[in-house]
């Protein structure tokens, strides 16, 4: 028998992250418990994350239903009750006679839904088999041991050419050497000027990509790619719009810089952009993609068909957060991932236990998440 519960959560930016698809301000979302009973009367718990961010994912009043429908019970935000007088009427029966509760979310309409549920599921087998989500992946996919240290990417919003360079400076001061740039927000003399000042303020030795969240057009994209060639990115990311992955085929075959994809992801099947060959880069979303399970699968699907796999969060809170630094430690040899997101949050559920040092995140290593790290926001 498991039992899965569910509470809201509402966190605001320290101020906007421009990007040419808007600002993102705030991130809600649902913190999922679950506790399972074995048959053998073995008992574990597990604490998810549910955070979706429409363009990437469902809505948050469709994540809500989804969550609901999928037999996990609402707690209110300020109950005070203890664990056991909190039990609905009406649990997830994992027995014999029902089916597994993930099935009931279809992680390509609800995929943030699928996390929160997969998550706490996973997080509890991980503590339950006493050993890190990532030791619980790399167990389930036949993987060597997981990495201890994932290498991180600073991520730097749209702002003026000045304000870009300072922000990219202190990153580096930070101990960064990768920085990723929201561009496409304003013109491409603009964008190159931003790109400019940037690597005159940190020099050759830092990795620099560009995100322009789909916001050009082919012509416009060819254009600025050429403009960028001088700033030696590692890779740009979704320049056109996800939708077309012929066009995106198109460009990557003769751009002078390599192309990543996210927001296509969300869009299309992996098999579809695999097969398109658009991408050197896949940007894989475990929020967007419905959980650390199917992330990490993605990450080594792309791989063996030579797409190298960049793990980010979608500015989750801190259970997502870290579960994505467990998907990520899990690929090996990972190239720096888009994890380093707590500093652009104002407040968080919990303590971090993944601190970024020199540009890089230590992995958990006590059981499931991050040992008793999330104890106090089960609910
Ligand atoms: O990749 C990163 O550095 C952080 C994550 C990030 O940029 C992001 C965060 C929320 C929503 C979309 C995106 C994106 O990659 O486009
Ligand atoms: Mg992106």
């Amino acid at each position: 028998m498991t039992r899965a519960s569910l509470r809201p959560f509402a966190l605001k930016l320290v101020s906007p992250l421009d990007t040419a698809r808007g600002p993102i301000r705030d991130r809600e979302g649902f913190v999922v418990s679950v506790d399972t009973a074995d048959s053998d009367s073995s008992r574990a718990t597990g604490v998810g994350e549910a955070t979706p961010l429409p363009g990437w994912t469902e809505s948050l009043s469709a994540c809500e239903s989804a969550l609901l429908d999928a037999g996990v019970s609402t707690v209110a935000a300020d109950d005070e009750t203890p664990v056991s007088d909190q039990r609905q009427s009406d649990p997830i029966s994992s027995g014999p006679t029902s089916t597994d509760p993930l099935t009931r979310l279809d992680p390509a309409e609800t995929p943030a839904a699928r996390h929160g549920l997969a998550l706490a599921l996973a997080d509890a087998a991980a503590r339950d088999a006493e050993r890190s989500l990532s030791a619980e992946l790399v167990a389930d996919c036949d993987l060597p041991p997981p990495a201890e240290t994932v290498p991180v990417n600073a991520t730097i919003g749209d702002a003026d050419p000045d304000a870009t360079a300072a922000a990219a400076a202190s990153a580096v001061d930070e101990g960064f050497d990768c920085l990723k740039v929201k561009v496409g927000a304003r013109s491409v003399d603009a964008d190159a000027a931003r790109f400019r000042a940037v690597r005159d303020a940190v020099g050759d030795a830092v990795a620099l990509r560009a995100d322009a969240n789909g916001a050009w057009d082919l012509p416009t994209a060819r254009a600025t790619l050429d403009r960028f060639a001088p700033f030696d990115l590692e890779y740009v990311e979704q320049p056109l719009p996800a939708a077309d992955l012929d066009a995106a085929a198109r460009l990557r075959a003769d751009a002078p810089v390599p192309i990543a994809l996210d927001e296509s992801l969300s869009e299309h099947d992996l098999d579809a952009v695999l097969d398109a060959r658009a991408a050197d880069v896949i940007v894989v979303k475990p929020m967007a993609l419905g959980g650390p399970d199917r992330a990490l699968s993605a990450a080594l699907r792309a791989r063996a068909a030579g797409v190298d796999p960049v793990v980010t969060t979608t500015i989750d809170a801190v259970v997502a957060r870290t579960a994505a630094v467990h998907v990520a430690a899990a690929i090996p040899d990972v190239r720096p991932c888009g994890l380093a997101t707590r500093s652009l949050l104002k407040d968080d559920l919990a303590a971090d236990p993944c601190q970024v040092v020199d540009g890089a995140i230590e992995v958990p290593n006590g059981p499931g998440l991050a040992g008793e790290a999330f104890d106090a926001l089960r609910c």
